[in-house]
């Protein structure tokens, strides 16, 4: 059963879609991340281009947006070295417009601002002037889409990076996803911890039943998610990789479910889940199989091909987002340069420019797509901890 999502975006009201609408981000501010004691950045609405050295800080920016939009950074965790050596904690803060496509490029649109205050343990942070309470608040509300070096890893890396993927997506989209998946996985939590201390029977029985409640309505939300996005990512691989054939995403919901209910399922393999202590199945061991009609699987891919099949998914998303809820999320490619050859530099800064989205690229130079002929390109330039409009070359 493929339930449709509700139309229902997190996002600008009444927002139509088409060109033009979208996420800008006006400032980010930085304290204490990386080797960024304090900085502050005000990019322009279209494309931005951030050049340095190599070790100025360029990836540390996209990375401090990322931060507030995934809650977690693209490098590893916030305790492993995002925090400025000897300071206590990080703060990031990001002021935003959110543009419905009807509105004027400049000047209209919602004035958004939050703020993230992260130690590695403890974490705070603020939406419009409100406290937070769960990090999936500032998740939802600020919408980023990024590439970057480690990207492949939605391509050839676990299944987890790929439920991310659709569940990032899914908050985005659908107001009523996130209590469901909090639901699903504080069930989860709890019937984990009944396996592991040998709880009994009628317990099992009580979070077996509110497992598949939440986990049946879960799967369906990612399955119909996947369907949405299957026509862009379709297209936007033809584009990008036009070598292997036709491209397509298949949901693996984490058990058979076409052949018998989540509840079913978990209690066939309940004795084998007491003796494991852990939940063997269900949706937090889906996975989507990104299949090419050229190929006989994702291991056939080249590195390069693999990046470019992520980019495609990633843009397929950012995409349906803006068709979905008239509303471009930022574009962060970092690494621009290095990650891609020229011509898809050229074919990827083409279809974001057409986009109207704001789109934010590092290099320690200006990629050659963006360098000649490229008009409304803002140029800046990170060094001694500082990001200031670049010098005109
Ligand atoms: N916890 C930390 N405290 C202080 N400085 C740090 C910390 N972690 C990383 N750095 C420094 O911050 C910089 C990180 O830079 P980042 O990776 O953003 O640079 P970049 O401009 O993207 O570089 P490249 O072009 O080499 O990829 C490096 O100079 C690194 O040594």
């Amino acid at each position: 059963m493929r339930a449709r999502p509700v139309r229902a975006c997190c996002c600008v009201a009444d927002a139509q879609p088409g060109r033009g609408g979208g996420v800008r981000v006006t400032r980010l501010d930085l304290r204490n991340v990386r080797r960024f004691e304090e900085a502050s950045w005000r990019p322009g609405p279209g494309l931005n281009v951030i050049t340095g050295d190599n070790g100025a800080g360029k990836s540390t920016v996209l990375e401090a947006l990322h931060l507030m939009a995934y809650g977690r950074s693209f490098r590893g965790r916030v305790r492993d070295g995002l925090i400025r050596t000897g300071a206590p904690a990080l703060e990031v803060f990001v002021e935003w417009q959110q543009v419905g496509s009807g509105t004027p490029h400049a000047g209209g649109g919602v004035t958004r601002r939050a703020g993230l205050r992260h130690s590695g343990a403890d974490w705070s942070g603020r939406i419009d002037g409100a406290q937070v309470s769960q990090l999936g608040e500032l998740i939802a509300a600020l919408a980023v889409v990024t590439f970057e070096p480690g990207s492949h890893a939605l391509v050839s890396g676990s299944a987890d990076t790929r439920r991310r993927y659709l569940d990032w997506g899914l908050f985005h989209v659908e107001h009523e996803f996130m209590p469901i998946w909090r639901r699903y996985s504080r069930a989860l939590k709890q019937r984990n911890a009944l396996l592991k201390s040998r709880g009994g029977s009628a317990q099992l029985d009580a979070w077996d039943h509110e497992l598949a409640t939440a986990g049946e309505q879960l799967s369906s939300h990612r399955e119909g998610y996947l369907t949405m996005l299957e026509p862009a990512y379709r297209q936007i691989g033809r584009d990008l990789v036009p070598s292997l054939g036709d491209v397509a995403l298949e949901y693996a919901p984490g058990w058979r479910r076409h052949e018998v209910p989540l509840a079913d399922a978990l209690l066939l393999n309940r004795a084998r889940d007491q003796q494991a202590g852990f939940t063997s199945v269900g949706p937090h061991r889906a996975d989507f199989r990104l299949g090419f009609s050229a190929l006989p699987g994702r291991e056939a891919l080249s590195r390069g091909q693999a990046k470019l099949v992520a980019l495609s998914a990633l843009l397929a998303q950012a995409q349906h987002l803006a068709s979905w809820c008239g509303e471009w999320p930022v574009i962060a490619l970092d690494d621009l340069a290095s990650e891609l050859d020229h011509s898809h530099q050229m074919r990827v800064i083409e279809r974001l420019g057409a986009s109207g989205a704001q789109v934010l690229v590092t290099g320690t130079a200006v990629p050659a797509a963006l360098a000649s002929g490229s008009s409304g390109v803002v140029r800046f330039h990170v060094e001694h901890g500082r990001i200031a409009p670049a010098e005109p070359a």
